[in-house]
């Protein structure tokens, strides 16, 4: 991992996450145009553009799927390496998709400890340790109802269920940053306010938040800042009481 030092001047303002001068181009499409983008430590970031802005595509390059033609990646003012799924892990970025990367056939606890499997001495899976601090995961981290179960099949539960493990999941393993791809759009109305609580308590927790959404509305509630996209280029980054939803609308629908 390429690790240059920059200035540190400010450490404790220093974003837990920056991108700068980010462009990604597919084929003659500009995807990504010389786009500077940060987080703050416990800060919730809202991502917001028409479609086709470009907010998949940097959320992609957040994660790692994604891999930017040109530009630079810092944590906490020293330059790092996000070229792939395994630098965001290291950074400690998680990323939840509407359909949240679970794996539909494996029980809760399983997706929980997907890739960090706890074993005992003998190296074989630890089943009952996984299972019961599965259990106590998902009632401290999680207000839902149906999750008391660990051994349930994640096939089984609701897009807002799936949600809450995968965002218990990034509790527990203390990540950094969690990126919201759009994660209201499929849900009810009592499921999506427990997404947006959730946000709020992660950023209780310290833990920054990224949500990308089309819906105004979830985003003034939750949001402390909003990044607006137009045609691969940032138009507008400003404090979300800075802003009315009004002024907003009128900015995105006018690119
Ligand atoms: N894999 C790809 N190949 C070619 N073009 C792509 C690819 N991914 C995205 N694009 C193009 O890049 C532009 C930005 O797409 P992106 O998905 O990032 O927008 P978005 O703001 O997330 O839109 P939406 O809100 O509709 O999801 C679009 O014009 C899109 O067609």
């Amino acid at each position: 991992m390429k690790m240059t030092a920059v200035s540190k001047s400010e450490p404790s303002r220093l974003p837990i996450l920056e991108m700068r001068g980010i462009t990604k181009t597919y084929g003659s499409h500009r995807a990504l145009d010389d786009v500077a983008f940060h987080v703050m430590s416990g800060e919730v970031v809202g991502l917001l553009g028409d479609n086709g802005a470009g907010k998949s595509t940097l959320v992609k390059t957040l994660s790692g799927v994604v891999r930017p033609d040109d530009g630079e990646v810092y944590q906490d003012g020293v330059r790092v390496r996000l070229a792939n799924h395994a630098d965001a892990e290291a950074l400690g970025i998680e990323t939840i998709y509407q359909d949240c990367a679970l794996v539909g056939a494996m029980s809760i606890y399983r997706n929980m400890f997907l890739g960090r499997e706890e074993t005992n001495r003998f190296g074989f899976l630890d089943r009952d340790a996984m299972r019961r601090k599965a259990q106590t995961i998902l009632e401290s981290a999680v207000e839902i109802s149906g999750l008391d179960d660990p051994e349930k099949v994640v096939a089984a539960l609701s897009g807002g269920q799936k949600q809450a493990v995968a965002i218990a999941r990034a509790v527990h393993f203390r990540k950094r940053m969690v990126v919201f791809d759009e994660p209201t759009s499929a849900l009810s109305v009592r499921e999506t306010e427990n997404v947006l609580a959730s946000i709020v308590r992660l950023r209780g927790e310290g833990i920054s938040s990224v949500f990308v959404t089309h819906n105004l509305y979830h985003a003034k509630q939750v949001c402390d800042r909003f990044v607006v996209m137009a045609r691969g280029r940032k138009i507008l980054d400003t404090p979300s009481d800075e802003v009315s939803l009004d002024e907003l609308t009128r900015i995105i629908v006018s690119r």
